[in-house]
């Protein structure tokens, strides 16, 4: 038990939603949970024992030191002694024992045994984004750290990737872009055209709080929706957004004209999306891909865009990310591939922020912990 206590800025609210026993963050702008209605405060407002010094939270990879990126470190410093990597390095001896969290800003670095090791208080890794795959959870848990994670600010911003990405795909727009800026290019050929997402079929992989906000935005377009998912979801929630559930992933895959993955990155993922399941799809389908690159076998998916097994491919993620230079990927003119933008925004860098600063500092107050992410 930590004898320090610090400021908890957010109410504390549990869910108790159907299949979802997670407490949640409730503030005005966190239209979090699908279960709104299910909302119970469990502990709400402040606990302060601002005595003492600050818990020392390790920043990992927070990138430059100005504009959006000190406006976060700006948020941290007002809840932790904010150590950065470098920091922690030039003076690993003093600094170790005042670590008690490691604040992960997106998800490319990983943490090692050998940084667990040197860091004896360590309570919490706060991971900043929804995706811990890059996170060994087992190693971490032997550890007795905790980790946690942002699901409620990423979901619309990527959600809003998604659309972006199904649109610009279906109307060539990256292929627009470039014909508007050299005039003389010929398009106007039956060939160029592109096709409507408007009453299209839409098959979403995964319908967790990303997947259902994409169908919510979907629905607005007269999109038919069909999805697939380990659980199903509860009846009103398939009747507010009008979506069918299949049960098999090939039912999906056979009827939809975009198929877009948002499912996690795990064992059971990895390549999901391979040479059978490309081939069941419609040659004018788009798939789109807003989870992690590897749950797709991106060699199949070469060979499917360049023999036109699928209309085309609209990719936020890759693996590796970026792509090598010479990766047949980037020289087809079917795809369309952006770096990892699903939420890279003003408000979600911040927002993400929050959520992980608000899961730090339930673990060190020992109070129920709105995002904790459990090894399997
Ligand atoms: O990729 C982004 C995330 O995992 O939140």
């Amino acid at each position: 038990q930590s004898n320090l206590a610090y400021k908890f800025t957010h109410p504390v609210t549990a869910c108790h939603g159907h299949r979802c026993h997670r407490s949640v963050i409730y503030k005005q702008w966190y239209r979090t949970c699908p279960h709104s209605a299910g909302r119970r405060t469990i502990s709400a407002g402040t606990k302060v024992m601002a005595q003492g010094e600050l818990p020392g939270v390790l920043i990992l990879d927070i990138g430059g030191t100005h504009g959006v990126l000190e406006d976060l470190a700006a948020l941290l410093r007002k809840h932790f002694h904010l150590i950065t990597m470098k920091e922690f390095l030039g003076n690993k001896e003093e600094m170790r024992k005042k670590i008690q969290s490691v604040f992960v800003f997106e998800c490319r670095p990983t943490i090692d045994r050998e940084l667990l090791e040197s860091l004896p208080n360590l309570k919490v890794i706060g991971n900043s984004g929804v995706g811990v795959d890059h996170l060994d959870l087992k190693m971490i848990s032997s550890f007795g750290v905790k980790v946690t994670n942002t699901p409620n600010a990423v979901a619309d911003p990527t959600a809003d990737i998604g659309m972006a990405l199904m649109l610009a795909s279906a109307r060539r727009l990256v292929e627009g872009c470039q014909i508007a800026v050299s005039p003389d290019t010929k398009y106007f050929a039956v060939d160029w055209l592109g096709v409507e997402v408007t009453r299209a079929t839409l098959g979403i992989i995964g319908m967790g709080s990303i997947g259902y906000k994409v169908a919510q935005r979907a629905r607005a377009f007269n999109m038919r929706i069909l999805y697939h998912n380990r659980n199903r979801r509860r009846k009103e929630e398939e009747e507010a957004v009008g979506a069918h559930y299949c049960a098999k992933m090939e039912d999906l895959l056979q009827q939809s004209d975009f198929v877009m993955l948002v499912v996690n990155l795990t064992p059971e993922t990895h390549k999901l999306i391979g040479k059978k399941e490309l081939g069941l799809m419609k040659p004018t389908a788009t798939l789109i891909n807003i989870s992690r690159g590897a749950v797709i076998d991106q060699d199949a998916l070469v060979e499917a865009l360049r023999n036109k097994v699928i209309r085309a491919a609209a990719l936020d993620v890759t693996y590796p990310e970026p792509l090598p230079r010479d990766h047949p990927l980037l020289n087809l003119n079917n795809v369309i591939i952006t770096p990892h933008i699903g939420t890279a925004t003003v408000q979600a860098i911040h927002m993400m922020a929050e959520e992980a600063i608000a899961n730090i500092l339930a673990v060190l107050n020992d109070q129920p912990i709105p995002s904790e992410v459990f090894p399997k």
